[in-house]
């Protein structure tokens, strides 16, 4: 049977004329209908956590768009606040959370398999959007991968060089390795259980790989996520993948060539001609326009999206941003991408 949902060809290795395309943080404050959901459920973990606006906020680009895939809204520092660390969101500065940097602080947080109890209503998010979504949408569900999210556990916040988990990393290591075990056991479970909730494809975020030394990037982006993808394939042999080692630079085909991901999300710094001669042999690749082109539009976006557009020509490929879209962008530039890519 050929695959219908244009992202789950894509994943497949299918080349097709017109790419799928989605927007990482396509639901979010540059939408007004965002904003007023947001302002509705209270705080940001808030919506996270309330299924029905979850559900909503996710089909709202959507049905403003049509676009090919709609992402659960959730966040990946979901994951700490399961395994109990304190999280919160300071409005204007972003995520806190109680530092985890001792080994006694890594030795009382939950079980793996605990996570469930604090993430029921995400996989009541996805349930409700398996039944809401158009037929030919593709739902994504996603974590952080464990570096990533063991930088924001570590610190306690977002850091701008992510010394704080380098430095355990190097200074105990034992601490920094029962930690990463943990979170990796955890996101394991995670998105399992989003898969049988109804997430169709998995992407994990390893925004900060950048960050990681290269001698370590193997062992710190490449390992955890085949432990992963193991233990989902175990239970879900079918489910696509899209790997993003965000600023992997030369680590982008490693990545991709050992983890085996069907998908392979690029960040803005990588010229999309070498990737598709040097990646798309190996995976999907998804990305990567540079988003501020949605806050200026004109002809830069057209531009932008045509070379894009030229460079995967004749390889499978996934329309996206090369990080998310920012608060600033215009929803009326998101439109101008579209009818490029779309005709
Ligand atoms: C590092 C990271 C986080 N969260 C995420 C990452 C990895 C991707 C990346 O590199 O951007 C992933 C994420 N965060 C969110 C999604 C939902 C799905 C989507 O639309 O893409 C996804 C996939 C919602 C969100 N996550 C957040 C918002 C904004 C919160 C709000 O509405 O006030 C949204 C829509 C908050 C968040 N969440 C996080 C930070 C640092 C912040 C604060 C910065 C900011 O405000 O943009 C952690």
């Amino acid at each position: 049977m050929t695959e219908t949902k244009k992202l789950l060809a894509a994943l497949k290795g299918e080349v097709q004329a017109v790419p799928p395309v989605w927007m990482m943080r396509q639901a979010g404050r540059y939408l007004p209908e965002y904003r007023e959901t947001r302002a509705r459920a209270g705080s940001f973990l808030d919506l996270c956590y309330a299924p029905d606006l979850a559900a909503e906020v996710t089909l709202q680009p959507i049905r403003r768009y049509g676009f090919d895939a709609a992402i659960l809204f959730a966040d990946i520092l979901l994951i700490p606040q399961a395994l109990g660390a304190d999280l919160w969101f300071v409005t204007g500065e972003g995520p806190r959370l109680a530092p985890t940097d001792t080994a006694e602080g890594v030795a009382a947080l939950r079980a793996p398999e605990a996570v469930h109890e604090t993430l029921a209503p995400v996989y009541e998010t996805l349930r409700i959007l398996k039944g809401a979504l158009p037929a030919e949408t593709t739902l994504i569900g996603f974590a952080g991968a464990p570096w990533t999210v063991a930088t924001y556990m570590i610190a306690g916040r977002g850091t701008p060089d992510q010394a704080p988990a380098r430095r355990l990393m190097y200074s105990q290591p034992e601490v920094f390795d029962a930690l990463m075990d943990r979170i990796t056991e955890a996101t394991a479970e995670y998105l399992i259980a989003q898969v049988d909730a109804g997430a169709e494809v998995v992407k994990l975020f390893d925004s900060w790989s950048g960050a990681l030394p290269g001698a370590l990037f193997r062992r710190y982006a490449i390992e955890p996520a085949l432990r992963i993808l193991a233990r989902l394939r175990a239970r879900h042999p079918h489910v696509p993948v899209i790997g993003f080692p965000r600023g992997a630079g030369g680590n982008y085909a490693s990545f991709a060539r050992e983890t085996g991901c069907e998908g392979l999300a690029i960040d803005t710094s990588v010229d999309p001609a070498w990737a598709a001669k040097h990646l798309s042999p190996l995976a999907c690749v998804q990305g990567n326009l540079d988003p501020i082109l949605m806050v200026l539009g004109g002809a830069a976006l057209e531009r932008g999206t045509r070379t894009l557009l030229e460079a995967f020509a004749g390889k499978p490929h996934i329309f996206n941003l090369g990080h998310g879209i920012t608060p600033d962008a215009d929803p009326a530039h998101v439109e101008q991408m579209l009818r490029v890519i779309r005709g």
